[in-house]
């Protein structure tokens, strides 16, 4: 069933299991993700970027709203880094149940002032709102925030920033960072961090940048073609760490493209007659349930539902 995204986390948050927030660009990413947690009796986000509104529109949102509305499990579609409040409202006319407005670039009294409208805007109309204190390195899709302007969340502005915003939801900066590269190895969470925010607020918790870049397909990537550097993630143990302390809705994008694309080019490389959409892009959904498997795993999501 389609719900809030506060009717997933809060009691994600409560139970200490985090919940995975996909993004989707297409039909088989949508079906492997919801099809992979309805046979996993688990609770899911599916999530869409500015860049996949663009890319799909209403098409797209269409697809996630039905798959939602008929699957077993309860299924949020969420706004990941709204821009604007425009944008934000954008997406819930289109049918959205969560947005999150990115303000985290801003000064904190502007974060302030743009969330504050947000959740307003929202709460009228019933649905729930993410902000984000504190800035991630690494790309943030329409912003590049290098190392020495990646800030790491406060705990105490914080506390002052949930108070004076109401935001359902907050994206904290304790070491991920967006994309395939997020540390030159393991990356640093910063487990002390989370557990000092965790014991001040007590609203679900966010992590972004929470993709694992799982060796094995980071090879198969290459072997098939693909060219990428020294690719790391963050590791399970420390994602299954930070669910343990507050972290309830965890960004996955990065690993579900990687996916597809080892999926489609072991098709286009093995079979090099193959032309059939369905030969081309089944076996891709294949690979990325076996992804959205091992995640929920990872963050004990599963049974839940
Ligand atoms: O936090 C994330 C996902 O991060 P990751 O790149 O680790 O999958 N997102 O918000 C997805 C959009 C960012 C570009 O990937
Ligand atoms: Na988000
Ligand atoms: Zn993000």
């Amino acid at each position: 069933m389609l719900v809030t995204g506060n009717d997933i986390l809060v009691p994600a948050r409560a139970g200490k299991y985090g919940v995975g927030s996909f993004n989707t660009n297409n039909m088989e990413i949508t079906q492997a993700i919801i099809h992979t947690a309805e046979r996993l009796r688990s609770p899911v986000m599916v999530q869409m970027s500015e860049g996949a509104i663009k890319y799909g529109g209403q098409d797209l949102a269409n697809i996630v709203i039905d798959l939602a509305e008929r699957a077993t499990v309860p299924v949020a579609l969420h706004l990941d880094h709204g821009s604007s409040y425009e944008s934000a409202l954008k997406a819930i006319k289109m049918g959205f149940t969560s947005v999150m407005i990115d303000a985290s670039h801003h000064q904190f009294a502007e974060n302030i002032q743009e969330t504050r409208r947000v959740v307003e805007a929202a709460h009228a109309m019933g649905i729930s709102v993410e902000a984000e204190l504190g800035r991630l390195g690494g790309i943030e899709e329409h912003i590049v925030v290098d190392e020495k302007d990646a800030f790491l969340t406060d705990p105490e502005e914080a506390v002052q920033f949930v108070e004076q915003t109401g935001t359902d939801y907050l994206a904290i900066a304790i070491g991920t960072s967006h994309g395939a590269y997020k540390g030159k190895g393991r990356p640093f969470i910063d487990h002390e961090r989370i557990e000092k925010i965790e014991k001040l607020l007590s609203i679900p918790l966010v992590a972004h940048g929470s993709s694992g870049v799982p060796a094995e397909i980071v090879q198969r990537f290459r072997d098939c073609g693909g060219e990428i550097g020294d690719a790391f993630g963050i590791a399970d143990e420390d994602l299954q760490r930070a669910t343990q302390h507050g972290i309830a809705k965890v960004n996955v994008d990065t690993d579900l493209r990687l996916a597809m694309t080892v999926g489609v080019r072991e098709i286009l490389k093995n079979s090099p007659k193959e032309f059939d959409p369905r030969k081309i892009m089944g076996p891709a959904r294949e690979v990325m349930s076996k992804i959205v498997e091992h995640k929920l795993g990872v963050l004990g999501s599963v049974g839940k539902a």
